[in-house]
């Protein structure tokens, strides 16, 4: 058996993630573990951050993320302000640098508790998203869900946030569309070959919308916060926000700005719920003060 590591089961506005506690060790959270700690309903997740030692220099941590279908993601907004939350209850420091697959990273914990996130650039290219085949304009794109004479989704801009995303805009209460119905096809529509993030959204004013979230590799979630700076950032390329909006998620209230230097900044909350130690390689784990399940 792997030598155990602590984790701490949290969540991002309802975003359920564990963050794995891997430094000092070379090892990494399998797959297989994933799926067993996603089929516990006490430790179900949405996403698992696993931070290690840093790669690089002038960074603190390098972070792996998992989907709960055992598969990875380059980004996950929600996740890094627990793995903050987490880094910062620990040693008291308001100021991080991390390094994921898609870059260094900077995040600020505020007194009021809040974090931000500085989730790096937006990237609009087809072949940077990807698409499976080329779109020069990718703030909408041909692509739609439903009878072909009426489509019930269609024409969605797509943004990479280091993740792919497709935002489709709508009218209607974003709680009106079957999105566990149509998620999972248009994830995995060949139009994008590493599959998507699916975002329904509806624009309330100039400054908020509404959005609601099927991830890949995870299905329907409380929040995504990828997919809210996919959504903020396609809203001000569209002309149909402004640059800093706030976005009504199942799970609560986050803000999103894209600043005038092309960085997007997720600020929102996040929420510690138990802590534990686990097997990285199986996914066998134990409460804090209970024996190994
Ligand atoms: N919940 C995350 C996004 C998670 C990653 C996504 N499922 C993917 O595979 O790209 C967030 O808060 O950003």
């Amino acid at each position: 058996m792997t030598l155990r590591a602590p984790f701490a089961k949290m969540n991002g506005l309802g975003n359920e993630i564990i963050v794995a506690d891997m430094r000092g060790r070379s090892d990494r959270v399998t797959p297989a573990a994933a799926l067993a700690l996603a089929a516990d309903k006490d430790t179900h997740f949405d996403q698992i951050m696993a931070i290690h030692d840093p790669r690089t220099p002038g960074t603190g941590w390098f972070v792996d993320i998992l989907n709960s279908d055992g598969s990875s993601a380059q980004a996950c907004g929600n996740g890094m302000r627990c793995v903050v939350q987490a880094l910062a209850a620990e040693n008291g420091q308001t100021l991080f640098t991390f390094e994921t697959v898609a870059g260094i990273l900077n995040a600020e914990l505020h007194r009021d508790g809040l974090i931000s996130v500085d989730m790096g650039t937006p990237k609009f290219g087809w072949r940077d998203i990807p698409l499976a085949e080329e779109f020069r304009d990718t703030r909408a794109i041909e692509l739609q869900a439903g009878p072909i004479d009426a489509p019930v989704l269609h024409s969605p801009s797509v943004v990479s946030m280091g993740n792919p995303h497709a935002i489709f805009w709508v009218d209607a209460d974003v709680w009106s569309y079957e999105l566990d119905r149509i998620g999972p096809l248009l994830e995995n529509h060949p139009i994008f070959p590493e599959r998507a993030n699916i975002t329904i959204a509806q624009v309330t004013s100039r400054d908020a919308m509404t959005i609601r979230t099927w991830e890949r590799g995870a299905g329907l979630t409380k929040a995504c916060g990828s997919a809210a700076c996919a959504a903020a950032v396609a809203g001000a390329r569209t002309g149909r926000t402004s640059r800093s909006v706030e976005l009504k998620a199942p799970g609560g209230l986050l803000r999103v700005t894209w600043g005038d230097d092309d960085h997007v900044v997720l600020t929102g909350p996040a929420e510690w719920e138990f802590s534990g130690q686990f097997d990285p390689e199986t996914g066998i784990w134990a409460r804090e003060t209970e024996d190994a399940r």
